[in-house]
């Protein structure tokens, strides 16, 4: 059995933990698949890589409207790919090495508790006083007969294909189907999303959703309140069996995509072993400061969080390594607020209530919607259907929350974050700052000025 001050288990956001004021420590690190987790190898980073391509495409499908004749010839799927992962596979070796030559040892198998701080890798056992858990999640994989027995991808695979499918049959309306629909859709597959919910992208504010949905259903075949009753073999790709308001109905393809949520990995690392308790949701359980229910055991990231989102999982490796060194004076996340983008076409991006929500818990709220068109980039852009929306509290003019869909959203957002963060009034931020003319800011300023 060999002990150590610290073991990581993950480094994906677990790799972050490490800095030089922990570098004294005797550290042990734990990882059997490639370092950088998720969001390196197969989540935000390749994904925004093949987005920014796509909307490569796109721009160059709609330049028409401002009078210029464009036409795409060809997308080149195995040049993008190869310049996408010849760009990020290399990374690997490089952070083993890097951490190596800095004194920690590199576990390449996978972890998993045989008692509480008691870790089984390969054949050796490991102990530690302090363990961090970041073992992240992975795609779930839905109960639908006949799954089982066809080849599908999900977003830890598609990404890698040889060639841009024909077409393609995509079962969810989430974060997933929706990028990488835009993703396929542009580069020239045709994309049915089977979606069990009457929108895509539900859980965002509904007229951001409904929005969305409208614009999606011009370039794909969009199934709403729709179920996959089976999947089965179909020559060479799919059939899926899917039941509707119309009935059922066969959808055959080249290519399925499974992206319907997320699990946390909990079960890889025997939770249960460890001694570790899990919320209702599955993740592991902890309290503000990410302690688990296992002294000298924290968590981060996805594995217990429900954000699942890669800002979340840095801000918290942060707070786990000042917290492990710093017991007395305890750190949370939790007056800070969540936003999110989906990098989908328009992009959209949002933070904190939406309307539904502000609406089902009965809490008061103005809101305030401002359409690009109304601003002068806007009509640079000649935009007809994009829009920031921003809700406040009708009391103490705080900001509530903000929904923003159409190009630049992710950044557009950014100071209604800020101004939630730092619970700045609407007037604030709409009469104390200057927004640049005639930038898309410019939205911005007008939904605030609207409250
Ligand atoms: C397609 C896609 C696109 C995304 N895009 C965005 C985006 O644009 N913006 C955003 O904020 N978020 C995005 N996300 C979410 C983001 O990738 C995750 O929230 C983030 O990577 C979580 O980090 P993590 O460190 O918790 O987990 P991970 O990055 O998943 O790291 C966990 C690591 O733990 C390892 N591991 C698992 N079990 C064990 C074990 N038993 N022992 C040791 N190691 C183990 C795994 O191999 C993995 O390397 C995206 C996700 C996907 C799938
Ligand atoms: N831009 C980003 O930040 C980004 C991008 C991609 C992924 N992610 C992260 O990854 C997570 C996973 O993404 P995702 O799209 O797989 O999940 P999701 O939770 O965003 O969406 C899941 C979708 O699947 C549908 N669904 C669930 N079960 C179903 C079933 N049995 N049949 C048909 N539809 C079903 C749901 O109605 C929902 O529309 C996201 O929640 C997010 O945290 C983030």
């Amino acid at each position: 059995m060999r002990h150590y001050d610290l073991v990581v288990l993950g480094m994906g956001s677990g790799n972050m933990l490490l800095d030089d004021e922990i570098a004294h420590l005797r550290t042990a690190v734990v990882e059997p698949d490639r370092f950088g987790g998720t969001c390196l190898n197969r989540g935000c980073i390749p994904s925004k890589m093949f987005v920014v391509t796509a909307d490569a495409v796109e721009g160059a499908r709609a330049a028409a409207r401002l009078g210029v004749d464009a036409t795409v010839d060809r997308v080149d799927w195995k040049a993008v790919r190869d310049r996408v992962f010849g760009r990020i596979d290399p990374l690997h070796d490089s952070a083993v090495n890097y951490r190596r030559e800095h004194g920690v040892d590199v576990y390449t198998e996978e972890g998993r508790f045989v008692a509480p701080k008691v870790l089984q890798v390969g054949a050796e056992q490991l102990t530690a006083d302090t363990f961090v858990l970041a073992v992240g999640s992975r795609p779930l994989v839905p109960d639908v007969p006949g799954l089982d027995a066809v080849p599908f991808h999900t977003s830890d695979t598609v990404m890698r294909i040889d060639d841009v499918p024909s077409s393609m049959v995509v079962i969810g309306g989430g974060f997933v189907a929706a990028e990488f629909s835009h993703v396929f859709g542009s580069f020239g597959t045709g994309v049915t999303i089977v979606q069990r919910g009457p929108r895509l992208l539900t859980s965002e504010d509904e007229q951001v959703s409904a929005r969305f949905t409208e614009l999606a259903s011009r370039r794909h075949r969009v199934l709403l309140d729709t179920v996959v009753a089976s999947v089965a073999q179909d020559g060479g790709g799919v059939a899926v069996t899917v039941n509707g308001p119309d009935g059922d109905e066969v959808l055959r393809a080249a290519t399925l995509l499974v992206c319907v949520g997320r699990r946390p990995n909990t079960d890889r690392l025997d939770a249960a072993a460890g001694g570790l308790e899990l919320d209702e949701h599955g993740h592991i359980a902890a309290d503000e400061a990410y302690r688990t229910s296992v002294p000298g055991v924290w968590a981060l990231g996805d594995v217990v969080n429900h954000f699942q989102l890669k800002h979340m999982a840095n801000a918290e490796s942060r707070i786990v390594r000042h917290n492990m060194v710093h017991p007395e004076d305890l750190r949370t996340l939790t007056n800070r607020v969540a936003p999110h983008a989906v990098f989908t076409s328009p992009q959209i991006a949002a933070v904190g209530l939406t309307e539904q929500e502000a609406r089902r818990r009965g809490i008061p709220y103005l809101a305030s919607v401002r359409d690009y068109a109304d601003t002068a980039y806007g009509w640079a852009l000649e935009d007809t259907t994009s829009f920031v929306k921003v809700l406040a509290d009708p009391r103490e003019r705080t900001i509530l929350g903000a929904h923003i869909i159409g190009p630049q959203a992710a950044t557009l957002i950014q100071p209604l974050i800020q101004a939630m963060a730092l619970g700045q009034t609407v007037d604030q931020v709409a009469r104390e700052a200057l927004y640049i003319h005639p930038a898309l800011t410019e939205a911005v300023e007008q939904a605030l000025l609207g409250l």
